[in-house]
């Protein structure tokens, strides 16, 4: 028997994602709402509830409402908003985090899909704070820079508005100014930093494609370990992982011939248009100091690439497919 989907949001970036990824399979059935009534509790509230598994791909509040309407025991919910990332009852779909977070969520029915810089962000810590080299407490800073897409339809309309004097298009805009982004709770939570990080994204000129950068001061580790020693922790921990790659190491030796690195620089949209998040560990060791680079497609791994991931778990396929 096919499965029936239902995507909630369906004519937004993250919702035409998941559908283009969906036309991949023959063993499901998309339950279609006239686009004129897509906004229509009523509507909504039947398909939702007709639908073995549906995506929610809407703001926050839609997202609460929508769960609301939900009456089916039936139906499993694969929410893309931040509403539910660190509510109780709902599992985070990081499956690479480790074994027991994929079991959860092959057995959940309400599966949270991690924000785009979240999830670059707690790839990039996790294994560092679960293994007690980075303290729980480390005073830890990150900046991402992402293409617009990730502000959605409006943000797009803005970037992409041909006016010359475009304000937005002049050059990248760090934003979240007061220090307060939507994804801080997720990143602590999802970690288990107690103290906030200091998180400023960036963004820029382009479609998408997303980094965060996190320095580090070694030396102010649980474990003083050298550049490279860090780079083994995060090898070792997602060296079972198709989605998750740590690249090989960097230093001020290896930069000279990095195939990764083109002009001194790193490529951070060449994650793009894959499920791939890509972990570069950079270090100097005469000064104490490392970085980890992150970078992913923000409506791949960082959105629907990652929701379909999390349903191909949650409907017992492959993890894999069609990915
Ligand atoms: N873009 C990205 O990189 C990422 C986005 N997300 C999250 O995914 C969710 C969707 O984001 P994104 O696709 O970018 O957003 P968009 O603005 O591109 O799309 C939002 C969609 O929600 C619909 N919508 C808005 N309000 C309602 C409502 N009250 N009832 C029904 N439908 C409604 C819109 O419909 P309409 O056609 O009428 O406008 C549109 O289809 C958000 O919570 C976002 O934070 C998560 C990770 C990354
Ligand atoms: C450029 C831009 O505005 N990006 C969005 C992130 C999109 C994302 O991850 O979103 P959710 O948490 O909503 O799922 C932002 O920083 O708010």
């Amino acid at each position: 028997m096919k499965k029936k989907i239902f995507v909630d949001g369906l004519s937004g970036t993250t919702g035409l994602g998941i559908n283009e990824r969906l036309s991949k399979y023959d063993n499901i059935e998309l339950i279609k709402i006239d686009y004129d009534k897509r906004r229509d509790i009523n509507e909504r509230k039947k398909c939702l509830n007709e639908a073995d598994l549906v995506f929610l791909c809407l703001p926050d509040e839609a997202a609460r409402e929508a769960v609301s309407l939900v009456t089916n025991p039936s139906t499993k919910i694969i929410d893309a908003s931040t509403a539910h990332r660190t509510i109780s009852g709902w599992t985070y779909g990081l499956p690479e985090l480790s074994p027991s977070h994929k079991e959860e969520i092959k057995n959940s029915k309400r599966v949270s899909n991690p924000g785009c810089h979240a999830t670059a962000f707690v790839l990039s810590l996790y294994p560092l704070i679960k293994n007690n080299i980075m303290p729980a407490d480390y005073p830890v800073s990150c900046q991402s820079i992402t293409g617009y897409s990730g502000g959605g339809k409006n943000l797009i309309e803005k970037y992409e508005d041909k006016n010359k004097d475009n304000p937005y298009t002049k050059a990248p805009r760090p934003y979240s100014l007061g220090l307060n982004h939507k994804h801080l709770k997720e990143m602590m939570v999802h970690t288990g930093l107690v103290n906030s990080p200091i998180f400023l994204p960036i963004v820029a000129n382009y479609y998408k494609g997303l980094a965060t950068i996190i320095p580090i001061h070694t030396s102010l580790l649980n474990k003083k370990l050298k550049g490279k020693e860090l780079y083994n922790v995060l090898a070792h921990h997602y060296k079972n992982q198709k989605f998750v790659k740590v690249m090989p190491y960097i230093d001020e030796e290896s930069l000279g011939d990095y195939k990764y690195i083109f002009d001194g620089g790193l490529d951070i949209t060449a994650c793009n248009d894959t499920n791939l998040a890509e972990i570069f560990v950079i270090g100097n060791d005469e000064k104490n100091i490392s970085m980890i680079i992150t970078r992913l497609d923000n409506l791949g791994k960082g959105a629907s690439g990652a929701a379909i991931q999390n349903m191909n778990l949650m409907l017992g396929y492959e993890e894999d497919l069609n990915l």
